[in-house]
């Protein structure tokens, strides 16, 4: 299924040009700089803007065409902004069944326990939402926005209002969201962190084009990626979750491509993590005497030089897996550094994308 769109307007110092072919399954990222136009495309593709000689298909659905426009309501949109838009004087409940009960009995796909439970509600549902904190706020906003049972989610910067602790709250409950109601999801970020964790696919977005499409992986693996810019170039690794063993640690992955990791999820989950390439070291022998656990046997792919003091050098795992090393360009000469090199990449520091 994909999202089709071809759409252009102008305004004073801006103008948009989009012809898209969007994939839909999972979540999709638009990622793009403060004012390059990701909000103008949300409310486009919503309905909301309405910009003559617009083309907008959904599957085989056309939202607008010609004389076609179909209006919000009837695209059965999920739309969740920066900030929420709660009935202030309804409980968490009665927000949630606000859309519920709007939405024709033949079309109600999810329901309210099941969304309640998907996004930590269950024990709030009797609270007055002026009572609650920003993150659970926002968590009723998802949760109201999936029960009009949805074809399509589009969710504007939904965490950019919140401080860092709600926003790390919040995250997991999205990730979830995403993988268990099947809908598919647009949404707006500037936030790498954001993207890295949630998205399947990423749009970017600049001066109103978008300049390409691709998926996170392909993203994460080319070393001017636009994610990159706060922390630098980053790998995503998934595997399946093993056993903790006794010093509380927990294999992640394959046996030969192994990363351990601190968790409390169940045995056998599929988890993504992130590691930052300048967390990882490259050695020529497996060094004995080192405090670093994380350590695995690697290849070479390609090594990129970044700048005078930065080489990028991606390696695959034994699993097939990229992970990308920082060096500088004298340890590159100094350990022989060249695609194909078998070696071991030691793992400083990971981070767990729940
Ligand atoms: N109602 C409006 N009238 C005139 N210009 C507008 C209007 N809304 C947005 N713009 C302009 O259109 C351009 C694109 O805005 P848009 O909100 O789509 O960008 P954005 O990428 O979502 O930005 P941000 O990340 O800051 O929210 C900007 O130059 C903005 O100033």
């Amino acid at each position: 299924m994909t999202l089709r769109l071809r759409a252009s307007l102008t305004r004073r110092d801006f103008q948009l040009s989009i012809d898209i072919t969007l994939p839909l399954e999972g979540v999709s990222a638009l990622f793009g700089p403060s004012g390059s136009g990701k909000t103008t495309l949300l409310r486009i593709i919503a309905g909301l803007e309405r910009t003559r000689d617009a083309q907008v298909y959904f599957g085989d659905q056309c939202w607008q065409h010609g004389r076609v426009f179909v209006p919000l309501h009837r695209r059965r949109i999920g739309l969740v902004f920066q900030e929420h838009s709660l009935l202030p004087h309804l409980s968490v409940h009665g927000n949630l069944a606000y859309g519920y009960n709007r939405t024709p009995t033949a079309e109600r796909r999810l329901h309210l326990p099941e969304v309640a439970e998907m996004l930590g509600l269950t024990e709030l549902l009797a609270r007055p939402v002026d009572q609650l904190s920003g993150g659970e706020r926002q968590r009723v906003s998802l949760g109201r926005a999936l029960l009009i049972s949805p074809q399509l989610l589009l969710l504007d910067e939904p965490l950019s209002a919140l401080d860092t602790a709600s926003r790390r709250e919040i995250m997991p409950f999205l990730a979830r969201m995403a993988e268990q109601s099947s809908v598919p999801i647009i949404m707006v970020s500037h936030a790498p962190d954001e993207v890295t964790r949630l998205a399947d696919r990423v749009a970017f977005i600049r001066a109103g084009t978008i300049e390409r499409i691709e998926s996170l992986r392909a993203t994460l693996s080319r070393p001017d990626s636009p994610l990159f810019e706060d922390n630098g170039a980053t790998s995503l690794l998934e595997g399946e979750l093993g056993p903790v063993n006794r010093h509380g640690l927990r294999p992640l992955g394959l046996p030969a491509a192994q990363l351990w990791v601190y968790s409390d999820e169940p045995v056998g989950k599929r988890l993504r993590l992130r590691v930052l390439a300048r967390d990882v070291s490259l050695a020529l022998a497996l060094p004995q005497q080192i405090s670093i656990q994380n350590q695995l046997a690697v290849t070479i792919a390609t090594i990129t030089r970044l700048d005078e003091q930065r080489c990028l050098v991606a390696c695959h795992m034994a699993d097939g897996q990229l992970l990308l090393s920082e060096v500088t360009p004298w340890s590159a000469e100094r350990l022989g550094l060249q695609p194909g090199l078998k070696l071991y990449a030691l793992v400083k520091s990971v981070a767990l994308l729940l």
